[in-house]
């Protein structure tokens, strides 16, 4: 058989799209592993499935670099909107999540003439259990100092509807590496708090209406950018006054986002805005072993490369420790 892949990004969260009419075809958790290895064609973060749905134009499942199955992914469901839109022909439509039916919609670009979509995020939930996480019957964690976590970095945990560990941090702008990984490692291997693992983003507040955000995602390991992470540390930033604007922009090591947040009592409406660039289109021959028949590299990447060195510019005052 010969399969049509996408190789896609948002913020440099890389993916590979395959679209089927059949979900139970192939063991896709298989696929994905073999598809992220670095040493395939530089890898990537996981893989997206387009099926058919009966609620939305098109469901998307995520399929992490490790084989596991997400609930949803905020990048990649930019980089679906955009394949199900031009196949369409289409300017907005509602794609189908493993928790929820979500609103997609072209976007003027953020930057130059880069291809920019919006995706909605939603459901938002602060009850740890939603994650799940378990910390002293806690019901919620909410800018709290954890001492088995860190001695300097307030947390909060919500699901959006992934589970995420917000930390902000504000010693010396330095977003220390090691300190996130070993708390990463610990809460995604065998653990007492996270069962399920948990993405992990260290936050640091830039100004009124800019943050700096690196992610550790659950099943991948550090990644340039995490959309859902990226909009859960804005409305974590927005509630607890980091930042003051309802516009903010994510700056992160694959680029920049925007995420819309409003929040009214236990009301959220977010949106992420961001690129969805489309790297190369490709053939894997699966007949015999695996085998890559034909990769066509778009030119989308060379535009790609202008905003990165925009967000290098605005972030080089901020250091990240090794
Ligand atoms: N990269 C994603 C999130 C992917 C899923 C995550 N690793 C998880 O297991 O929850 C995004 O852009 O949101």
């Amino acid at each position: 058989m010969l399969m049509q892949l996408h190789k896609v990004h948002g913020s440099g969260n890389t993916f590979y799209i395959f679209e089927t009419n059949n979900e139970e075809s192939m063991d896709w958790s298989k696929l994905g592993i073999w598809l992220c290895q670095k040493d395939n064609l530089g890898g990537a973060d996981g893989l997206l499935l387009v099926a058919p749905s009966k609620i939305g134009l098109a469901k998307m499942r995520v399929i992490n670099a490790d084989g596991s199955e997400a609930s949803m992914c905020g990048n990649g469901l930019r980089c679906v909107a955009r394949y199900i839109c031009e196949k369409h022909n289409v300017s907005e439509a509602l794609i189908e999540t493993m928790k929820a039916v979500l609103k997609v919609q072209k976007e003027a670009s953020i930057f130059g003439s880069i291809p920019t979509y919006s995706v909605e995020i939603a459901p938002v939930s602060f009850d740890i259990t939603s994650l799940p996480m378990f910390y002293k019957n806690k019901q919620q964690i909410r800018n709290e100092l954890i001492e088995e976590f860190a001695d300097d970095i307030s947390f909060t945990a919500v699901s959006v509807p992934n589970p995420h560990l917000i930390g902000i941090v504000q010693s010396d702008k330095i977003i220390n590496t090691q300190h996130q990984e070993r708390l990463s490692s610990k809460l995604n291997g065998d653990n007492e708090y996270c069962p399920d693992g948990v993405n992990v983003s260290y936050v640091y507040p830039m100004d009124e209406d800019s943050i700096y955000v690196r992610t550790y995602e659950r099943g991948v390991g550090f990644t340039n950018a995490c959309g859902t992470a990226m909009t859960a540390s804005a409305l974590v930033s927005s509630i607890e006054g980091v930042v003051s604007a309802s516009k903010v922009t994510v700056y992160n090591p694959g680029g920049f986002v925007q995420c819309h947040v409003q929040h009214n009592e236990e009301d959220y409406v977010l949106k992420l805005i961001g690129n969805a660039t489309f790297v190369a289109e490709l053939e894997l021959n699966t007949e015999k072993e695996w085998l890559w028949q034909s990769v066509k590299e778009t030119d989308e990447q060379k535009a790609y490369e202008s905003l990165i060195s925009y967000a290098e510019t605005k972030t080089a005052s901020i250091y990240l420790t090794s």
